[in-house]
């Protein structure tokens, strides 16, 4: 079975005054797993449900393979639409077995009763509940019901996969493992998958594609490692992972970098576009970017003069692994310097800046935005506490 591709063409929609989706132009080729990321309220889930046909769009169009599913005046209904989501709250029918809610989507198929046990037991097989397969969805755990909705998304086979924030309501462990499920599960189906999350580790651990809103607008589609390297906003920047921010001003442009004056130091960072000598400028910088200039962690890539700063370390927290840091240098805090040994508090150090994992954008005057995940708010803050993945996990 083959993906279908999927496209929107200026898809608009309004909910009285709050425009929850502001013209999105997106394409992704067939088998594509496009993972949708973004703050609360920033339509992920209006488009979502528009790409499923449970809401309509103002304006615009939605194609799904060579088909024109949504436009103004043609909305073809969901069950129409060759597609399967799975939501948050699993959904599924209380009063059918774990075998009857999976069954359930087989019954527009025109399969006899023991075709449909069979790819029922199939499917209910691939998530690893075969043998619960009589059991009511009050008999099941969080995890398991969400496995029986899993199957009953994939039994039919469709060539899209629809997924709203599925593993929210799961723990921890259940989520890593579930999560690695649903991507090999959906990767061996050949489906294309649209997946919606707010958690940045989450999407960069699952897609070929990310593409980030922001109220309502498409800010950037891209492959992880551009997203992560090349943010086209500092919005994209610090909701995909910021240790934090220093502002500077440009001494010089060269190719793709600026060299920035950031207090008594000089940075090299990247920006998309040239910056002119002397204006000023964020540098915004990603976790695995940091080290400490004397460290045993290093630093991702070659590290020049132009990349040293100093600072105080004002707090540390054993990770496992070793230490993340919290260091202020200058009038900014840097979160997440990783490193093996930990540095101690009220120690004065020096940190090594890979200008790779550093981006310029021109100061506009708005306040810096700060991504607090544990809250998942994007919230407009001058002291960073970012909630940031540390090098070993979203950055390598
Ligand atoms: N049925 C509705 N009636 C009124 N406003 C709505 C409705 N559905 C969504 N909205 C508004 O549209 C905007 C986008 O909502 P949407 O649910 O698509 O965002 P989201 O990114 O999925 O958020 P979350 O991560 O919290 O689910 C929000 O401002 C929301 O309050």
């Amino acid at each position: 079975m083959t993906g279908h591709q999927v496209r929107f063409v200026g898809a608009g929609k309004k909910y009285g005054a709050v425009r929850a989706l502001d013209g999105v132009d997106l394409e992704v080729p067939a088998g594509t797993f496009l993972v949708l990321l973004g703050p609360s309220g920033s339509g992920k889930t209006t488009l979502v449900r528009a790409l499923a046909g449970i809401e309509r769009l103002d304006e615009g169009e939605i194609h799904i393979g060579d088909r024109v599913v949504s436009e103004p005046r043609r909305h073809v209904p969901p069950e129409q639409r060759d597609l399967a989501m799975v939501f948050q709250d699993y959904a599924l029918w209380p009063h059918l077995t774990a075998a009857g809610n999976v069954g359930y989507a087989l019954r527009r198929r025109k399969l006899t009763s023991d075709q449909a046990k069979v790819r029922c037991r199939e499917a209910l097989e691939r998530v690893g509940l075969a043998g619960l397969a009589e059991r009511y969805p009050h008999e099941l755990s969080g995890g398991q019901q969400q496995r029986v909705a899993l199957a009953r998304a994939i039994v039919a086979e469709p060539g899209l996969l629809l997924f709203d924030e599925p593993l929210s309501n799961l723990d921890t462990d259940l989520r890593e493992r579930l999560r690695v499920e649903i991507s090999t599960l959906t990767r061996q189906s050949g489906a294309s998958a649209v997946y919606i999350t707010h958690d940045q580790a989450e999407a960069f651990a699952l897609a070929d594609v990310i593409g980030v809103l922001d109220q309502g607008r498409l800010v950037q589609l891209a492959d992880p490692e551009t997203l992560y390297h090349r943010p086209a906003t500092p919005f994209v920047a610090c909701f995909t992972g910021l240790s934090g921010e220093l502002e500077g001003t440009v001494l010089e442009h060269e190719g793709d970098f600026a060299l920035t004056q950031v207090g008594p130091w000089r940075l090299r960072a990247r920006s998309a576009t040239p910056l002119a000598r002397g204006s000023a400028v964020r540098v915004m910088i990603r976790p695995a970017a940091t080290g400490f200039a004397d460290g045993d962690a290093g630093v991702g890539g070659a590290v020049d003069d132009h990349g040293v700063v100093e600072g105080t370390v004002v707090d540390v927290a054993y990770r496992g692994r070793g230490y993340d840091h919290v260091v202020a240098c200058a009038d900014g805090m840097l979160t997440s310097v990783f490193s093996v040994q930990p540095r101690t508090r009220g120690a004065q150090v020096k940190l090594a800046l890979d200008a790779h994992g550093c981006n310029a954008f021109p100061l506009t005057g708005e306040a810096p935005i700060s991504y607090d995940r544990e809250v998942t708010a994007v919230t407009a803050s001058s002291q960073t506490s970012v909630a940031v993945e540390h090098k070993q996990g979203v950055a390598e």
